[in-house]
């Protein structure tokens, strides 16, 4: 089974804005609210791919009991725990002259008994489990809740794939997750470097790989990806042409694209990064996250 798991989901609410003014009133010329968060996303694409799977982490209020119908309404398993107190966050997405801002919100007050309630769910995964870890922690969880799951998970069996930044990324290296998916700018932030063309990337992603992470898939949005895999092969891929409608969750359906094509091909690392490359590039080309059809269209154009 594959499970995610999202500390912080949320409602994307994704307007587009004619000529975005700061301090004056903007109207939407269109809009569209949509359930999000990146492992959330993940579940949602994987499950649009044809791959059964259960989404954890933690919801709260309408937004949250919105959030977990929106999963089901696409076939997904919903297994939140219920957080008493709050609710959770409504992402603001402008896109106002084809520039993306995003203001994303905080959060429930998610409480210490909340998180063993997850522990405990977690506790259950086997040997064969694949387990998708992506997205900010909220202050009110322990900052080194990633680690402390993988820690946990140790010596089971499960692949785990790792979707961060900066600290959260960087403190799970010495567990050996199955897959990060750092962007490029993310990548050069822990470094230190400015990396915008894909073979400036390489070396980069073989030293996250000599720090313990199994596979590194680094997403570059329109310059397409490369992929250091652990059998020392290096795959890269410029991205797919086409119209970008709206690039929010593009970075997390690569992953669910990656962890599609790794399982339908029994493990080959070219036939899950084109697919995770295509089907991050069909969901920037749509409002919607990636369908299978418009992710096998794109396969056909590589
Ligand atoms: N402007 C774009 N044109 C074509 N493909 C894109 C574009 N933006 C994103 N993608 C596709 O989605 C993948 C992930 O996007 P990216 O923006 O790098 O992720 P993240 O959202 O994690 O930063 C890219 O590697 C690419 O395949
Ligand atoms: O947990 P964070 O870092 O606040 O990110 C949450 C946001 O990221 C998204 O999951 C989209 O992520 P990507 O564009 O990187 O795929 C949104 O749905 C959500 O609003």
């Amino acid at each position: 089974m594959i499970y995610t798991v999202t500390f912080n989901p949320c409602l994307d609410y994704i307007v587009q804005v004619d000529g975005l003014e700061l301090g004056l009133v903007n109207r939407t010329a269109r809009e569209e609210m949509l359930p999000g968060g990146k492992g959330v996303n993940v579940s949602i694409v994987l499950r649009n791919l044809g791959h059964e799977n259960r989404a954890l982490g933690f919801l709260a209020g309408f937004t949250g009991a919105e959030i977990a119908r929106r999963l089901r309404e696409t076939g997904v398993e919903a297994d939140f725990i219920e957080v008493a107190q709050g609710m959770s966050r409504i992402n603001v997405k402008v896109n106002s002259e084809g520039v993306e801002t995003e203001i994303n919100g905080m959060g429930p007050a998610i409480q210490p008994e909340d998180v063993e309630a997850l522990y405990a769910k977690l506790d259950t995964l086997a040997a064969g489990d694949t387990l998708i870890i992506s997205g900010s922690v909220p202050s009110v969880l322990p900052g080194d809740i990633y680690e402390r799951i993988m820690a946990r998970l140790e010596g089971r069996g499960v692949s785990i794939v790792v979707d961060a930044t900066r600290d959260l990324l960087v403190n799970v290296l010495p567990y050996r997750p199955f897959l990060i998916k750092p962007n490029n700018h993310e990548l050069g932030e822990i470094f230190d470097v400015e990396l915008s063309r894909r073979a400036d990337v390489v070396p980069y992603a073989q030293k996250l790989q000599e720090r313990g992470a199994r596979n590194v898939l680094v997403s570059m949005a329109g310059e397409g990806a490369v992929l250091v895999a652990e059998d020392g092969s290096v795959h890269e891929s410029p991205a797919p042409r086409g119209h970008v409608v709206n690039s929010v969750g593009a970075g997390d359906s690569m992953v669910a694209g990656f962890v599609a094509g790794f399982q339908e091909s029994d493990g080959d690392f070219e036939t899950a990064f084109r697919m995770g490359v295509c089907t991050g590039s069909a969901s920037a080309f749509s409002m919607q996250l990636a369908t299978r059809p418009e992710v096998e269209a794109l396969l056909a154009t590589i």
